[in-house]
């Protein structure tokens, strides 16, 4: 038989909404499209409403409005065809803290009726081996750093082939040797085909691993796309280093420059918008003034500019 065929939208959602019982509206008319193929990163600050969404994808909360289309079939209607071919990590996974790694596996593979147990041991040892655990796999679960958790967890999420991994703060308290390790994991399993939508409040990791990108913000989505494409219409900072920095600081705000910062010798600053100055122009009037420029540019625009461009507001992280 046939796998079932990935649609090209993988995660659709059309007016999707959440209030909670308290009143409290934590998803406000989501309109989500997840290309097929993607690593989605789906981004914002604590409290905006990424948790809240995922449960809804995932069927584990019912909307109070809007629809949901997982792999193209509507969730929660559909939700037991359907999430057999998704993996989840969410919160913490469900351990068992008295048995080992591989025991924790072993019973999560015999949890699961598609799962052939005469292939069991290779699939949970394949699994360990993926998410790095295979040297601590004979140890009690509950001896486990949250690092190492976080891993079991995706580990039972590989235990068999999805279309879709759905990662809930993955790297969520894991040291940088660790989020390296689930950042190169989840390029492996994209480039695999499988689709990964996962949520960050890292706005580098997710330009550092992400394909796409969806902006949240007090339960409304301020932006998706390509990063390529968020990070293009971000504005890129002007770079001076000298030696003179209070003097070219005050060169740059008569000649339109907002923003500034003096960091070492570095003067960074914005361009306005509007009838921004000839960069060569402005860099020979710093020279005029006296002030001796060691290096003149623009730097790169970052995803962490566009969302500042978006808000207005710095991406504040409460964590
Ligand atoms: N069970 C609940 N009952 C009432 N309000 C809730 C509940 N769960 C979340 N909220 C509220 O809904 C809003 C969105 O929360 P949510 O957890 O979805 O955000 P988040 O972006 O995932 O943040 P975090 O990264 O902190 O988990 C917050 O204001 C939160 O306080």
């Amino acid at each position: 038989m046939q796998p079932p065929a990935v649609p090209a939208a993988v995660v659709q959602t059309r007016g999707l909404t959440k209030r909670y019982r308290g009143g409290q509206l934590a998803v406000d008319g989501l309109d989500l499209d997840v290309p097929r193929g993607s690593v989605f990163g789906f981004l914002g600050p604590n409290g905006s409403g990424k948790t809240t969404t995922i449960r809804m994808l995932l069927g584990l909360i019912e909307p109070s409005g809007g629809s949901v289309r997982l792999l193209g079939e509507p969730v929660p209607g559909a939700v037991r065809t359907v999430l057999p071919r998704v993996g989840a990590l969410i919160e913490g996974p469900a351990l068992y803290g008295f048995l080992s790694g591989r025991d924790n596996l072993l019973r999560f593979d015999a949890a699961d009726p598609t799962a052939d147990p005469r292939t069991r041991a290779a699939r949970v040892e394949r699994a360990l081996e993926r998410t790095g655990l295979t040297a601590a796999a004979g140890r009690k679960a509950r001896t486990y750093s949250l690092g190492m958790k976080q891993r079991l967890g995706l580990a039972a999420a590989l235990l068999r082939p999805r279309d879709l991994l759905v990662l809930d703060e993955p790297t969520n308290g894991l040291d940088p040797q660790g989020m390296r390790e689930i950042r190169s994991l989840v390029r492996e399993l994209a480039g695999e085909g499988t689709t990964v939508f996962l949520s960050s409040h890292l706005l580098d990791e997710v330009e550092q691993v992400c394909t796409h990108a969806a902006v949240m913000s007090r339960g409304r989505l301020l932006v998706q796309g390509p990063v390529a494409e968020l990070v293009a219409g971000a504005r890129g900072r002007l770079a001076v280093t000298t030696p003179d920095t209070a003097d070219a600081a005050r060169v740059l705000a008569e000649h339109g420059v907002t923003g500034l910062a003096v960091a070492g010798e570095r003067v960074t600053g914005d361009l306005p918008a509007a009838d921004p100055p000839d960069p060569a122009g402005l860099n020979a009037a710093l020279v005029r003034s006296g002030i001796r420029v060691r290096a003149f540019g623009t730097e790169r625009g970052s995803l962490e500019d566009a969302f500042v461009a978006l808000t207005g507001e710095g991406f504040d992280v409460a964590t």
